[in-house]
């Protein structure tokens, strides 16, 4: 039972200009998208609006331009996948608003497909300004929201527009929390997080939520290295974000009061250089050297990790174990994914995943396949989990 409205109850598209706000935020090296899973999960819904001939303006944001117009977060070297995975040409507007908004608007036909310049180009979107919302909806009859994955975020393109036009929940969105809800409304426990990435800031303050929602849970990746600076312990030179550690050392004393096993690495692969195959040394967490960077989770901690795997019946992950970009960085992540996929495939455990990387990572380990559910979203996901009210669902409801 959803409490909003959907596609459903959107009436005929036909010559509507649809505002649908997805999440392109996808993982590329060299100009070049590494994994379409997210595209490939918004296709269905464009492919729906365009065939019944609504004019599909798609909405997007790409990295973290902080409202600067950066060449490197435009969303244009995107199109040729979407266009490939769409199977129909798609349209680009320089712009989300103004004039090169308006006119790629204007030039459509029914049943095309636009995309629009990253949203996040405009200081008001991640301020929610009123100005800048009402020019994203002076291009659109409809707004539907597709974007789960940014659903935690209470910007103009995920919030605002809801409240300015008709807004509908797009099938992913509906899917995604049909799914979560389905999987892990009441888990068989012990639930295990492993929760790593380098979204560090934006992810910490949900840490201390989610231990009395789980049993154990793993830190990894680059939110490891902040807890174990706060243990007094020398990163060296890796991803750490050190004005965290005071929050890093509420979140233990929170989870022994809450008796979550927190699980962080014992030992570490460390290199100097941050690149594939960089020269490399596993060492202990206490013998990090003060010029090198932790880039993966040693072989003792994966092991750990795979033991308390094996005693988790539900398992929810975010955030690469390293940078499994980059080999031979990838192993902890690899390994990791690969046990939790047997003990899934075994019937031993529930697991889903989620995070643009993350599902990258699992694709990259060969298991994309094989865990209980994956979700587009990592962010959102674990805010979700919390128990935390997601604006963009919370302002498609408002209108439900
Ligand atoms: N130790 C580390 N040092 C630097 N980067 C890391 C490390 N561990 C993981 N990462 C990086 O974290 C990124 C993914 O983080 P994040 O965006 O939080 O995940 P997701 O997109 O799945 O939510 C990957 O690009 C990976 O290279
Ligand atoms: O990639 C995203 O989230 P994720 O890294 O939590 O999966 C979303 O696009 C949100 O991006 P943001 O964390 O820059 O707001």
């Amino acid at each position: 039972m959803t409490d909003f409205r959907t596609l459903d109850d959107a009436g005929p598209l036909k010559g509507k200009r649809v505002l649908l706000r997805v999440d392109l935020n996808v993982p590329m090296e060299g100009g070049r998208v590494t994994d379409a899973t997210r595209i490939e999960r918004v296709v269905p819904t464009i492919r729906e609006i365009a065939d019944q001939g609504g004019r599909v303006i798609l909405l997007a944001h790409f990295g973290r331009p902080k409202g600067k117009a950066d060449p490197k977060d435009s969303l244009k070297p995107l199109l040729p996948t979407l266009s490939e995975k769409l199977g129909r040409p798609v349209a680009f507007g320089e712009d989300c608003v103004g004039e090169a908004a308006s006119k790629a608007v204007a030039a459509l036909k029914d049943g095309d497909v636009l995309l629009l310049e990253n949203t996040r180009y405009h200081a008001g979107e991640e301020k929610n300004e009123a100005e800048f919302t009402k020019a994203l909806a002076a291009n659109g009859d409809v707004y539907v929201n597709e974007a789960f994955s940014a659903a935690h975020r209470a910007h103009a393109s995920t919030e605002g527009l809801a409240r300015l036009l008709p807004a509908y929940a797009g099938r992913l969105m509906q899917a995604e929390l049909d799914a979560l809800t389905k999987g892990l409304e009441s888990p068989a426990r012990p639930v295990i997080a492993i929760v790593g990435g380098a979204k560090v800031s934006t992810k910490i303050d949900l840490l201390e939520n989610l231990v009395a929602k789980v049993d154990m849970l793993v830190i990894g990746g680059g939110m490891a290295n902040t807890f174990l600076h706060a243990q007094g312990k020398d990163v060296g030179k890796s991803l750490c974000e050190k004005d965290l550690a005071e929050t890093a050392q509420r979140i233990l004393v929170a989870a022994k009061e809450k008796n979550c096993t927190i699980i962080l690495p014992v030992d570490a692969l460390v290199a100097r250089e941050f690149k594939a195959n960089a020269e490399n040394e596993t060492v202990t967490v206490d013998a990090v050297p003060s010029d090198a960077m932790i880039l993966d989770v040693g072989a003792s901690s994966i092991a750990t990790i795979d033991g308390a795997i094996d005693e988790a019946r539900t398992l929810v992950w975010n955030g690469p174990l390293g940078a499994f970009e980059l080999t031979p960085f990838d192993t902890g992540t690899v390994a990791v994914a690969q046990h939790a996929a047997a003990r899934t495939k075994a019937g031993q455990l529930v697991s889903v995943a989620g995070g643009g990387d993350t599902v990258a990572a699992l694709n990259h380990a060969g298991v994309g396949e094989d865990f209980s559910y994956v979700s587009t979203a990592g962010g959102a996901f674990l805010e979700w989990l919390e128990g935390k009210e997601l604006p963009g669902v919370e302002a498609l409801r408002a209108q439900g």
